[in-house]
């Protein structure tokens, strides 16, 4: 099996691929989500791995666009619980760190914690792991990593601060991503859609009481741009239900009503 993911050993991403193909897989590790989508809509992985939604700092939007334009699909999802720690090279005290580096959702979730640090400035980089691996390789001072203990493992970074996101219980939403649907053995239970819309007065309203109506659970809305109509949305929605029949009843019942649905992935919830 081989598996695309943003980032390189250490990085939540790889835990990720790990924990959901084994230790045997083939990890092929890109610098962006977007090579990614690319390397598995070129059939040159069989499956990608991508962060959509962390449970403190919200939705990847650019992710929502990726899948779309690339035309994937949503074969599974998994959520992991995401400890971050402040890193650097061996030797140095908190006092000798002038900046921090880490993947932009990685800082957004330790926002608080450098509110006490003011001198402290603070940096978007690749993935949390590839910072730490900088550092180690070319013994850079001053410089500190947002990563997992892994990464300081791996990279033999010394921890100047644990467990530092803004609240202990912390997970990131992964979804997994294939060029074509796969069939599975069990009944999907979740799905993840996207309705486009008319812009008029009540058809957001209309749409969500259609799908409360056909017994839909939302566990997810959030509207996109539509690029070429200024000022209008689509909805990536994600639901969950208990029959598989009364979800094919919802979709024709949007459809019907002139909605445009374009359906990425049916799968089991794993929440
Ligand atoms: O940089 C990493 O280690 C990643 O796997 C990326 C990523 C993300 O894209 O959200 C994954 C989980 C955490 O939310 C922080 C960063």
């Amino acid at each position: 099996m081989k598996v695309g993911i943003q980032g390189i050993p250490g990085s939540f991403h790889h835990q990720v691929a790990l924990n959901c193909f084994g230790e045997t897989c083939g990890i092929s590790g890109y610098r962006t989500f977007e090579e990614v989508a690319r390397s598995v809509n070129e059939g040159k992985d069989d499956v990608g791995v991508m962060a959509i939604e962390n449970s403190i700092a919200g939705a990847i939007l650019p992710n929502y666009e990726l899948i779309d334009r690339y035309g994937l699909t949503i074969i599974g999802e998994y959520y992991l619980p995401i400890s971050h720690n402040l890193m650097a090279f061996p030797g140095q005290q908190m006092s000798d760190i002038q900046q921090v580096k880490s993947h932009p959702m990685a800082l957004l979730q330790c926002k608080k914690f450098f509110e006490a640090y003011p001198l402290i400035s603070l940096m978007d980089d690749v993935d949390t792991a590839s910072v730490a691996k900088r550092i180690s390789d070319e013994k850079v001072k001053g410089i500190g990593a947002i990563a997992s203990t892994k990464a300081a493992e791996i990279y033999g970074l010394e921890i100047l601060a644990y467990d530092i996101q803004t609240v202990k219980d912390n997970f990131t939403r992964f979804i997994l991503l294939k060029k074509q649907p796969e069939k599975t053995s069990e009944m999907p239970d979740k799905a993840s859609i996207k309705v486009t819309i008319r812009n008029e007065k009540g058809s957001l309203a209309k749409l969500l009481s259609l799908l409360s109506d056909c017994d839909m659970d939302l566990s997810k809305i959030q509207s996109v741009p539509v690029m070429d109509k200024p000022w209008n949305y689509a909805f990536f929605l994600d639901m969950q239900f208990a029959d598989y029949d009364k979800y094919q009843e919802a979709l024709k019942k949007v459809v019907a009503s002139g909605g445009e649905v374009k359906v990425f992935g049916e799968y089991l919830n794993k929440k």
